[in-house]
């Protein structure tokens, strides 16, 4: 039994296939937390589960020593973990950080104030999730007690690249994933206290790792996602053998390339580089990985901080008209499947009678006056049509 602990919320995709994976292989007992009672049910019956890399030198791997409680049901016990563990970690998608917030303040406020900081790091496809999480945080603490409280924590930013598809009815636990991870952390905040877990590595702040991975796997990603949406593809190894779907994912990689090298003074040829093994991660025929998953809550995807408008925003700012970017915009207008609430609000307000330009604003977050907000505009135009 381990003596060291890590609560981990979200025990979907990436929480058992990627990060409860890592902490376990680094000694951590893992306590999932998860509102899907099915679930937590099953993981809470179950000794282990097998990841199952697939592609090329691929491995199985089995994660043991785990528990698991729904924190619907028993937020106490899930806020008297978190008092007492070392680690907290989550992936449960960034519009779900503000429901988990409360229950890691409560944790907070009942830790002892002696015990080693509890490192907190969302693992989530945004920039800055762990700082959204602790701002959700501040406010769930009453105001007298909130320094105390945050005293007792470490907020660190991560970035993490995994492939992990939705899995396929009767899976069970057992988890699909590529063979290629990376987990970055910002190692500034710990001050020589950070978690080791092997299988992570820390960086000297996070900016440059995020960005990287967000405008050029996500990015790209979403592009082949709803360019082969359109083009009548399933799977994503099937859109990208599309010729024009891959012309636009390189189009786009193009675009986001550009700004990404000269923002963070990358390498050209290490960016280039790591730009061809994103294409042919995606292009991995063993991973049933669809467009419908890749394409998910296209709202979220389309807003200001996101992989598509962040880095068109800023290059149309430099004086660049990012048509690429604009082109996979208009490409994810037209994204339409029932079962993604995001995708049917978003055919709702191209429906609605508001103007293009109101609508383009309500999307993205651009007001009218923004370079790129009149190209945008047009592609709403153009979707309605
Ligand atoms: N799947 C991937 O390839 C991948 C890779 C890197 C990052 N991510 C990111 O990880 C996050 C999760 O993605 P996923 O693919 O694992 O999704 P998922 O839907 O498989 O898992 C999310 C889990 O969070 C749980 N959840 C929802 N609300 C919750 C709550 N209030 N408290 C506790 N648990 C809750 C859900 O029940 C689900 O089990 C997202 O931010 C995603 O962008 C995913
Ligand atoms: O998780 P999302 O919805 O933000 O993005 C969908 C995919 O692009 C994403 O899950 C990737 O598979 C992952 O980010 C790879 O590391």
């Amino acid at each position: 039994m381990s003596d060291r602990t890590a609560v981990h919320f979200g025990a979907g995709n990436i929480g058992r296939g990627f990060v409860g994976l890592l902490l376990h292989e680094a000694g951590y007992e893992v306590v999932f937390a998860d509102v899907a009672a099915p679930l937590i049910d099953a993981l809470a019956a179950a000794d282990s589960y097998t990841v199952h890399e697939v592609g090329a030198d691929a491995k199985d791997h089995e994660v043991t020593g785990f528990r698991a409680l729904n924190s619907a049901q028993d937020e106490q016990g899930v806020i008297a973990e978190i008092a007492a563990a070392d680690v907290v970690t989550c992936a449960v998608g960034p519009n779900v950080l503000k429901f988990i917030a409360p229950v890691i303040a409560a944790g907070l406020q009942q830790r002892d104030a002696g015990a080693a900081p509890l490192a907190v790091m969302a693992c989530e496809n945004a920039i800055n999730a762990t700082d959204r999480l602790r701002e959700f945080i501040v406010e769930a603490l009453p105001a007298e007690s909130r320094d105390q409280a945050l005293a007792k924590a470490v907020f660190a930013n991560t970035a993490v690249d995994r492939i992990v598809p939705a899995q396929p009815d009767g899976a069970g636990l057992d988890v699909t994933v590529e063979t290629y991870y990376e987990w970055a952390i910002d190692r500034t905040p710990f001050n020589g206290s950070e978690p080791e877990i092997p299988g992570a590595h820390y960086v000297d702040g996070l900016a440059a790792s995020i960005e990287r991975k967000l405008f050029t796997v996500n990015t790209g990603h979403a592009t082949v996602a709803y360019h082969g949406y359109i083009a009548g593809a399933d799977k994503i190894a099937d859109a990208i053998a599309i010729p024009a779907v891959r012309s636009e994912l390189e189009a786009v990689l193009a675009e986001t390339s550009d700004l990404l090298v000269r923002r963070h003074e990358l390498d050209p040829e290490v960016h280039r580089a790591y730009v061809e093994a994103i294409i042919a991660r995606f292009e991995n025929p063993h991973l049933p990985d669809t467009v419908t998953r890749v394409g998910r809550q296209p709202l979220r995807k389309l807003s200001r901080d996101e992989r598509f408008v962040s880095p068109a925003a800023a290059l149309a700012e430099d004086g660049t008209e990012p048509t690429a970017l604009l082109d996979a915009m208009g490409a994810a207008l037209r994204f339409d499947v029932a079962d993604d609430e995001q995708s049917v609000q978003l055919q709702q307000l191209l429906r609605s009678d508001k103007a293009d330009g109101a609508v383009a604003t309500e999307i993205t977050g651009l007001d009218e006056q923004h370079p790129l907000h009149a190209a945008f505009a047009d592609r709403v135009r153009a979707a309605r049509a």
